[in-house]
């Protein structure tokens, strides 16, 4: 009795998050997370569940294949939506069918060379080497393409792992002691109903939670970058720096103002979706040149940012130098245009600035280094105005030109 209400539970629960699974997939456009073939798991082990109960007891039965058929097909249903969810291609409809068929033929012939023992040890077996799998990709994941969900993919593999032990477990008592293992009342299969039932409460929640994860990350990505060439925009830029300088480890910054030569000419003579094109060159040539940890942002029209950090006058005048003489070398490849264009930048440097709150002074500094560039002829670094022989020294608060 007590069994058959945990089942009924786990039945219960299954099935309800695979509506939820179905109405989130329903709501996200394009890339739907794996969401709707974590509704299918869940539906196929909802129904195998469903079935166990109107079986009753092992036998030999087309209800009792369906139901082997379904409680195999939903881990790999799983496996197939983790990896959509972390955006590795994964076929869905044709491996599930594939698993199907083969499982159900595995099946008859297990059931008519070996018995019925054989045929339920064959689904404990197979269920634990599944889980197994998944324990493994997860960890393989933590290390490669989920190192930012490290906490949950180690609760998952944890909470994984123990289906994995409990179906090895099935197995051996299966085994050993034959069908009665299987008594749903027996102690073993009652820890077995709890733990799933246990598990259909607490992974879907966080299944869901980690789509949330991925959607605020990309919102607050979204609200940081600038559409076009995907580096960040103003906002990036400010809660950037806000970060940095509110590290205990921040040296002063230099600002680098990067200005495309003549840019409105490339616009009038080649139209803008070419002038779009050499924005997305330049951008790309800048974002290749820069130190991993340096700010690259474009802030409006032919005019891109870079914030040096963690670095002093020496490294900033090489680092400008290079970002300058990267974009006169490359050409910009563009789909129909007949020969490579080539673009130059001038460049306007601000003094060091030690906080973001000095951060539109520094701007100030560098547009008017940019502005003397320009006048002196373009495709050029520009220097702060700054005393005799003195080298240029942190601004904080307001703008010292
Ligand atoms: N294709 C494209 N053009 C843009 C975009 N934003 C601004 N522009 C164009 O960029 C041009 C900027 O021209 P100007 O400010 O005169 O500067 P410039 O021609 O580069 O001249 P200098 O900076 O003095 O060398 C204008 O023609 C704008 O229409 C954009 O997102 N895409």
């Amino acid at each position: 009795m007590v069994a058959t209400i945990l089942v009924g539970m786990l039945c219960a629960h299954l099935l309800c998050f695979s509506v939820m699974f179905w109405l989130v997939s329903k709501r996200l456009h394009g890339n739907k997370m794996g969401m709707d073939i974590f509704a299918m798991g869940n539906l196929l082990l909802g129904f195998a569940y469903v079935l166990q109960l109107a079986e009753g007891g092992p036998a030999w039965s087309l209800v009792s294949a369906v139901n082997h058929t379904f409680t195999l097909a939903a881990p790999v249903a799983y496996w197939l939506g983790a990896m959509r969810f972390f955006g590795l291609p994964a076929p869905f409809w044709r491996p599930l069918l594939a698993v199907a068929v083969t499982y159900s033929a595995a099946q008859v012939l297990v059931q008519w060379s070996l018995g019925p023992v054989a045929r339920y040890a064959m689904l404990s077996g197979m269920s634990a080497l599944l889980f197994l799998a998944m324990v493994i990709t997860v960890v393989h994941g933590v290390r490669t393409f989920a190192k930012d969900l490290y906490a949950e993919m180690v609760f998952f593999a944890v909470l994984i792992s123990g289906i994995c032990v409990l179906n090895a477990l099935k197995f051996m008592k299966l085994v050993d002691g034959g069908l009665d293992a299987l008594q749903m009342d027996g102690s073993f299969q009652l820890v077995f109903y709890i733990y799933m039932s246990s598990l259909a409460t607490v992974l879907p929640p966080a299944i869901i939670w980690l789509v949330l994860r991925r959607l605020t990350d990309a919102l607050r990505n979204l609200a940081a970058r600038d559409p076009l060439t995907q580096l960040l925009n103003r906002r990036g830029l400010s809660e950037a720096l806000q970060m940095y300088f509110n590290s205990r480890k921040a040296v002063p910054a230099y600002l680098l103002l990067v200005d495309i030569d003549h840019f409105k000419r490339i616009n009038d003579t080649h139209g803008h979706q070419i002038g779009d094109a050499v924005l997305r060159h330049v951008a790309e040539v800048l974002r290749g040149a820069v130190r991993r940890g340096d700010l690259a942002g474009r802030i409006g029209g032919e005019e891109f940012l870079i914030v040096c950090l963690d670095s002093d006058l020496h490294g900033v005048r090489l680092l400008a130098e290079r970002l300058r003489s990267a974009v006169e070398r490359q050409a910009v490849h563009t789909t129909g245009g007949a020969h490579p264009l080539h673009c130059t930048v001038t460049m306007g440097v601000s003094n060091p600035f030690a906080g973001a709150h000095a951060f539109e002074g520094a701007m100030q500094e560098a547009d008017a280094a940019l502005y003397r560039g320009k006048a002196a002829g373009r495709n050029r670094i520009e220097w702060p105005q700054i005393a005799h022989g003195e080298p240029p020294t942190p601004i904080v608060g307001a703008s010292t030109t």
